[in-house]
């Protein structure tokens, strides 16, 4: 049974398919304290959030069955991602459910503030009737500067549009077509800044990002601006806006978001020309049910060991190329898992080359099946969404190449290993019918099945060498199931694989060593 602890309200709707799931037991604890949460989290396989629950290294050295954190919305900065990835723990968000709602908040609040509608609405119920105080602007005919055209900034942009606004977009990866395609300019953030009436960001809260808009960037600004943040406090510098309002040079502000949430007495909020909502962006009944149901699916993806696509420390891999990798995923692991048991060094650098048909696409999966693979003999929490982290960690050099060079077969992954002292590699191959292959072991050609036990032998290539380590095995009841022997040259150096049914002893490896022709013996378990 799967243990699913939610901490922020969800929509009930949206998680029935948690919820109705026989495997799963749902567990809904909203609010609670960090020391609480340390305390309660210890059992769970997943957690379920959406911006509130502050998921951070603490929390996750306490969350020892934790297998996925699924945030029921967009930004994840509330969530220690590095940290949890190097824990093995998948983060997923659900990144479309709430864009259209977002959006229509951003133009809510775009036209409360060009309107002044919270003050005069404040001011009529106050008992007041001021016409004269509240006269707003236009939009049809002014520029809107859009900081961040991803999902929502494009949504935002398209609306503003229909109300006759011109739309200058500003985004590292917009290309010229999609913002020709969209209606918007492509400009740099300078001309963004000095061109805009009304400046709206809709980025995620990173390192990049963060004070984007400071007092430099008011600065360069039209006098009488109106700025908008509906994306994360803490892009807009809220000292420098404070100021910026108060010396006129920004004519209002609306936020849904602010770098303290919530805020406790700021002064901001005190501030006439600023309006503000408590981060509703995504708020809608709609939204709520999109994002919930969303993450429930993949969350369950996720625990049932099924395909999933929204991972944010996971690069995302189309349903197609899935497909295609997937008879291939544990012959890659076998192979880093076999090539670092050869040696008693410590890895340094590993270079995959992939050749033959998998030539065809992207390979970056099975790598991570390979880092798994090898690590997984001396790591215990290796899985495969900490693999690369890991391997990063501990200074592994990982290369991935291409080649022409498959010989006979129609796939060929080859792994190769260096460490201190020596280069070690082996390759393997799916065959149709066949299955998983191990034709090359360093220099020599073998043709193997990679598993269970396996004792690889290095020695001279002389009569009755086979069946010395034979005896010696048989008189240890040690029963062999397959061998495989390659050498070069008669005579000259040889290794033995030998598939046996069970691991053998210290002293079994010992008393082949001192066969006269045996190099070294080695354990391999796959
Ligand atoms: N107020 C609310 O309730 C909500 C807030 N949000 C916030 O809105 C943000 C955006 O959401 P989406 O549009 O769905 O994300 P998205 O990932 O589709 O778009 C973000 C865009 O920002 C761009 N970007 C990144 N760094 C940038 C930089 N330095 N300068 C300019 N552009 C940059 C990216 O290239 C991307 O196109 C989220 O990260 C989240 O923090 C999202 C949903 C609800
Ligand atoms: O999706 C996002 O990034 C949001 O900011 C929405 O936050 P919320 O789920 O409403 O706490």
């Amino acid at each position: 049974m799967y243990k699913v602890l939610v901490t922020d309200p969800l929509s009930d709707h949206g998680l029935r398919q948690l919820t109705d799931a026989r495997d799963v037991e749902v567990v809904k604890k909203i609010g609670l304290t960090e020391s609480a949460l340390i305390d309660t989290i210890p059992p769970y396989d997943a957690l379920l959030v959406r911006s509130q629950t502050q998921v951070n290294e603490r929390v996750l050295d306490a969350a020892k069955q934790l297998k996925v954190i699924g945030r029921a919305g967009v930004g994840v900065d509330n969530i220690d991602v590095p940290a949890a990835t190097e824990r093995g723990i998948v983060v997923l968000n659900a990144p479309d459910g709430n864009t259209v709602s977002t959006a229509e908040h951003t133009f809510a609040m775009l036209m409360a503030l060009s309107r002044n509608i919270p003050q005069a609405y404040r001011s009529l119920i106050g008992g007041e009737w001021n016409r004269k105080k509240f006269v707003g602007v236009e939009l049809r005919g002014k520029t809107l500067g859009v900081v961040g055209m991803g999902r929502i900034g494009t949504e935002v942009a398209k609306r503003a549009k229909a109300f006759g606004m011109s739309v200058l977009g500003y985004d590292p990866f917009l290309t010229g077509e999609r913002a020709k395609s969209i209606g918007v300019e492509k400009v740099d953030l300078s001309r963004l800044f000095a061109e805009s009436d009304f400046i709206t960001v809709h980025t995620p809260l990173i390192k990049e990002t963060h004070h984007l808009i400071d007092s430099d960037a008011f600065a360069a600004m039209k006098d009488g601006v109106r700025i908008l943040n509906c994306a994360r406090g803490g892009i807009v510098d809220e000292e420098a806006l404070l100021a910026a309002l108060e010396s006129g040079k920004v004519a209002g502000a609306a936020l849904d978001v602010f770098e303290d949430e919530p805020p406790t007495d700021h002064p901001l909020l005190k501030h006439p020309r600023v309006i503000a909502t408590p981060h509703l962006g995504a708020s809608t009944v709609e939204a709520q049910e999109h994002v919930a149901l969303d993450v429930s699916e993949e969350v369950l993806h996720v625990l049932r060991g099924e395909t999933f696509k929204n991972a944010v420390n996971l690069p995302s891999i189309p349903a197609e190329l899935a497909e295609r990798i997937a008879p291939y995923q544990a012959l890659a692991e076998k192979l880093g898992k076999f090539v670092v048991q050869m040696t008693e060094h410590a890895v340094e650098k590993i270079t995959v080359s992939y050749a033959g048909s998998l030539n065809e696409f992207d390979t970056s999966p099975l790598t991570r099946m390979i880092l798994k693979g090898a690590l997984s003999c001396f790591v215990t929490d290796v899985n495969y969404v900490n693999a690369v982290a890991l391997a990063k960690a501990r200074g592994i050099d990982v290369t991935e190449e291409r080649s022409s060079a498959s010989r006979a077969f129609t796939n060929l992954i080859t792994v190769h290993m260096e460490t201190a002292g020596e280069e070690l590699s082996v390759a393997g191959t799916l065959v149709n019918g066949f299955g998983e292959r191990i034709v090359k072991i360093n220099a020599y050609s073998i043709d193997l099945q990679p598993q269970g036990h396996l004792l690889y032998i290095q020695h001279q290539d002389r009569p009755g060498a086979i069946g010395r380590v034979g005896t010696i095995l048989g008189s240890h009841d040690v029963n062999i199931a397959a061998m495989q022997v390659g050498r070069r040259d008669i005579g000259g150096q040889a290794i033995m694989v030998l598939s046996v049914d069970k691991p053998v002893t210290a002293d079994v490896v010992t008393a082949l060593e001192t066969l006269e022709e045996v190099r070294s013996v080695t354990e391999i378990d796959l």
